[in-house]
């Protein structure tokens, strides 16, 4: 069975001259759980946002189930952005709007989400969104807006809109950088929850080494727009650490 993503000699040189990925190959299998880290600037965020096409890619080739997306037009591009859902760093959810309909804008897309009222909905999407909203223990927050919600709570309905697309990637780009140690463990936890629960293959930029070390099934060091290190959490020794970010 083809790897779920496979990733052959992928370059992104910014319209300024920034070259963020200088030929990146890799195979991601269903099911695994990577940590990608590496030093501010590096070329993770340009990594994962070339994979569902928010950043188009100058050169090489990104195949999701065996099926090379540089190909794809929009229509096919919305799919892959519905199958390989994304969280962000600053959670990018609609502020000014409800838990539940910043979720159901996930399952629905942006238009249908926004144009209906509430009673709209079909009884089968508000049931799914609810039963994921009561998944992450957002059950009480359902009727509040985004934004009187902490951050940890937001990244929360970040993982939920994610999970109503039902998709089988999650890319989180820095998913907890903004939130402090014990939050951080507990979206983790989540993310490693969906991983091996719902079998969805999970990508995650992150900063800490540590949490790479203790959540991911494999870890890929990236530096200078260049993979340095892909090796089993026990493989990342502290001479490894330090020729990433240091090299
Ligand atoms: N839109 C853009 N235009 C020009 N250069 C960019 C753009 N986005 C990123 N870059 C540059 O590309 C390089 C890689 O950036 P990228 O955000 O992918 O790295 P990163 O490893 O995710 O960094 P961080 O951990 O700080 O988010 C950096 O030099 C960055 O300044």
């Amino acid at each position: 069975m083809a790897a779920i993503l496979e990733i052959r000699n992928l370059k992104k040189v910014y319209a300024d001259g920034t070259a963020a990925l200088q030929g990146v190959s890799l195979q991601v299998e269903r099911g695994e759980f990577v940590a990608v880290i590496g030093p501010s600037g590096a070329g993770k965020s340009t990594l994962l946002r070339c994979i569902n096409r928010l950043v188009e890619p100058t050169e090489g080739a990104v195949l999701f189930n065996g099926t090379d997306t540089s190909k794809a037009g929009g229509q096919q591009v919305r799919k892959l952005r519905r199958e390989v859902g994304m969280i962000f760093q600053g959670f990018n959810l609609i502020q000014r709007v409800s838990v539940l309909r910043n979720v159901l804008h996930g399952r629905l897309g942006y238009m249908s989400s926004m144009t209906g009222a509430l009673g709209f909905y079909s009884k089968r999407d508000t049931e799914e969104a609810h039963s994921i909203l009561q998944r992450l223990g957002l059950n009480q927050q359902m009727y509040k807006r985004a934004d009187e919600l902490s951050g940890g709570q937001q990244q929360r309905v970040g993982i939920a809109r994610a999970l109503s697309q039902k998709p089988q990637v999650i890319l989180a780009d820095e998913p907890i950088a903004s939130l402090d140690p014990v939050t951080s463990e507990n979206i983790m936890q989540y993310l490693y929850t969906i991983c091996r629960e719902d079998g969805i293959t999970c990508l995650v930029n992150l900063h800490q080494v540590e949490v790479a070390r203790k959540y991911a099934t494999r870890i890929i060091g990236i530096h200078k727009g260049a993979v340095v290190f892909d090796g089993a959490p026990d493989e990342l020794t502290d001479e490894v650490t330090g020729l990433i970010y240091n090299k």
